[in-house]
């Protein structure tokens, strides 16, 4: 399984973001880190084929982001920044059934799974609630129950834990650390990378530094004095 990315680049409103962008993702934990409009968002959207490469190309397990976007974004799962970007339904049940629809799920293997998610991540109470009436930490976390109950083969997270207070971005980690999919993070918490198997540094639109997490961190602290 891997992902990877020959020469891209992209521009995105006649401004390139990114640039000279070639590497294989074949680790469990990868993080991605770099200063605030580097590209992080912008290599993530990549992946899953939320944005095309301007040149060059990107594939997920032998797939085409710009030819089989449909079966890319069914492996890759997505965790915005910002939850409101993932959340469609007024509570957070349907929310998360809406994902499982058009998978030939029975009504019942549905209802379970949606059980299951929201009992494993401690959300079972939040259930029949309306989503927009609910926390930013509490939208957070309820954004990736509904991309971890479909069982996406790559997950992506675009700083998952920024709205989560202590508790809840322990549990969130602990539970991502447990997950047997692979997971690309950005996060601007170095710590939680020490664990990982690779970093990826960006720095205005390139790959600044590719190592191991201390290495990697310390090329980022080194950039940014
Ligand atoms: N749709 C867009 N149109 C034009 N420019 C964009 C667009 N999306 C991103 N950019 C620009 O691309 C650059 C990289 O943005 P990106 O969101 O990828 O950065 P980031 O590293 O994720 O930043 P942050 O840490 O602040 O979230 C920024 O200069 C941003 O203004």
């Amino acid at each position: 399984m891997s992902i990877d990315l020959s020469g891209v680049a992209l521009e995105r409103s006649e401004r390139l973001v990114l640039r000279d962008i070639t590497l294989t993702i074949e680790e469990r934990r990868v993080g991605i880190i770099g200063a605030n409009g580097s590209g992080k968002s912008s290599f993530a959207r990549l992946l899953n084929g939320l944005v095309l490469p301007s040149e060059g190309k990107v594939t997920v397990d032998g797939l085409d982001t710009r030819r089989d976007t449909k079966a890319v974004r069914r492996k890759v799962g997505f965790v915005f920044q910002n939850p409101d970007n993932q959340i469609v339904y007024p509570t957070v049940g349907e929310d998360i059934v809406f994902g499982l629809k058009n998978r030939g799920y029975s009504k019942a293997e549905i209802a379970a799974k949606v059980e299951a998610i929201l009992s494993r991540l401690e959300l079972s109470a939040l259930k029949d609630r309306l989503a927009h009436e609910l926390s930013g930490g509490e939208r957070q976390m309820v954004a990736l129950a509904g991309v971890l109950v479909l069982k996406p083969d790559w997950l992506v997270l675009d700083e998952p834990t920024t709205l989560l207070d202590l508790r809840n971005a322990k549990r969130i980690m602990s539970h991502i650390e447990r997950l047997d999919q692979r997971a690309i993070m950005i996060t601007h918490d170095l710590k939680r990378l020490e664990d990982f198997d690779r970093v990826l540094v960006i720095d205005e639109g390139r790959i600044l530094c590719d190592d191991r997490p201390a290495a990697a961190i310390a090329a980022y602290e080194r950039l940014v004095g």
